[in-house]
């Protein structure tokens, strides 16, 4: 396993490949870059065309895939998953058109204007890597709102909304209602899709396949539009479109289009490309499981350098707990020998935790900025 320190003993000026800086929360972290042999080399592709086989030995052949897929490399790709080709096709579409929208419109949305830090992200407003000018992308988030009518809340839960919710946590462009209605159509696709798979995550530890639906009643989610323009091909190595970071969900899945940029740090350190394949979402360990299964499955580190001289554009989906759930090491992951590495954590707390230290400059931040980080709570970013 390549080494892991802290900031406390490096600092973000180091320039040099030997270590990669990466993005997992509030604190720095570098881990060892090395040019040996490596661990894994690709990433593997799961086939989900039995996903819904009255077999249960059919499905447990996908989960035991998806074990091993999770415990070496944290990352695979799902192909036959049941998504329409024209829906993805419309998806990307549209991505392109919302980020060919001037300015002005696009900027009615801004994240700054938006209490949960969802809405509209210029070119540079993140910077996920301290040494490089910041992460060359755009980006529009949208994600689990009890009262938006397309997520159907009481469908879901069989509740009404709870009564101190009085506003959405998403924000929308004035005038551009295709922008919503076509996001929408995905995520009503794409959240279902990754609730069969928390079924095949509980089925790959041998646990009832409905172990886990307890924990995802009405899941934070986050939808995120990513656009990363063309950078000069001979720019300095610096330049990254997202810096290195390993991601803050259970677990995502990301579409992306033809344009290969998606790098993967491998258990040795060295970058291992997640290449485009046609009809496929990338898959990816998040934090919480990461937790959930002791470091069993790693949320792997990876980066997105658009090297192509073409624009890029992805839609990756952040499927999370809900917020009250006590998230603690699955039983079967911990023992005499491998003692729990991590503590039971409210799930809602841990995303505030996560969410603020990376925006020190949003309102809700700095409202908060005074409140002790053990204080802080979930509803911080709700009205
Ligand atoms: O654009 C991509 O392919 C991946 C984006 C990503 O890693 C993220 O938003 O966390
Ligand atoms: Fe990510």
């Amino acid at each position: 396993m390549a080494e892991v320190r802290n900031n406390s003993s490096l600092t973000p000026c180091m320039k040099d490949e030997k270590y990669v800086y990466f993005h997992s929360g509030a604190e720095a972290t570098y881990r060892e870059v090395s040019d040996k042999p490596s661990s894994f080399t690709s990433i593997p592709t799961i086939d989900l065309s039995e996903i819904d086989s009255s077999s249960t030995e059919a499905r447990k052949h996908i989960a035991n895939q998806i074990y091993k897929a999770c415990h070496e490399c944290g990352f695979f790709y799902i192909k036959s998953h049941g998504i329409p080709e024209d829906v993805i096709k419309h998806t990307l579409a549209l991505l392109k058109r919302f980020f060919a929208l001037n300015i002005d419109t696009k900027m009615d949305a801004h994240v700054q204007k938006n209490p949960a830090i969802r809405g509209y992200e210029p070119m540079l407003e993140t910077k996920l890597d301290p040494r490089t000018q910041g992460d060359i992308k755009e980006a529009f988030t949208m994600g689990d709102c009890v009262i938006e009518p397309e997520q159907n809340y009481t469908g879901k839960t069989g509740q009404s909304p709870p009564s101190h919710i009085t506003q959405s946590q998403n924000i929308w462009p004035r005038n551009e209602p295709w922008w919503r209605e076509g996001l929408y159509n995905y995520y009503n696709y794409i959240l279902p899709l990754s609730m069969k798979l928390v079924k095949l995550f509980a089925l790959a530890f041998d646990l009832p396949e409905t172990a886990f639906d307890g924990f995802f009643k009405f899941p934070i989610t986050g939808m995120r539009a990513l656009y990363y323009p063309p950078t000069p091909v001979d720019k300095d190595s610096a330049s990254v479109g997202l810096g290195a970071h390993s991601d803050f969900s259970w677990l995502t899945l990301v579409l992306q289009d033809e344009v290969p940029a998606l790098e993967v740090l491998n258990q040795d350190g060295i970058w291992i490309d997640a290449p485009p394949q046609p009809n496929t979402f990338v898959c990816n360990v998040g934090q919480y499981l990461e937790r959930q299964t002791n470091g069993r499955f790693p949320a792997t580190v990876h980066r997105v350098r658009n090297r192509t001289g073409r624009a890029r554009y992805s839609l990756p989906f952040f499927l999370t707990m809900d917020p009250d759930v006590e998230l603690d090491v699955l039983d079967c992951c911990k023992s005499d020998t491998d003692p729990p590495k991590y503590e039971k954590i409210n799930v809602g707390d841990l995303y505030i935790r996560r969410v603020l230290p990376a925006r020190k400059k949003h309102p809700t931040s700095v409202k908060y900025c005074n409140v002790p980080q053990d204080k802080w709570k979930y509803d911080m970013l709700l009205r």
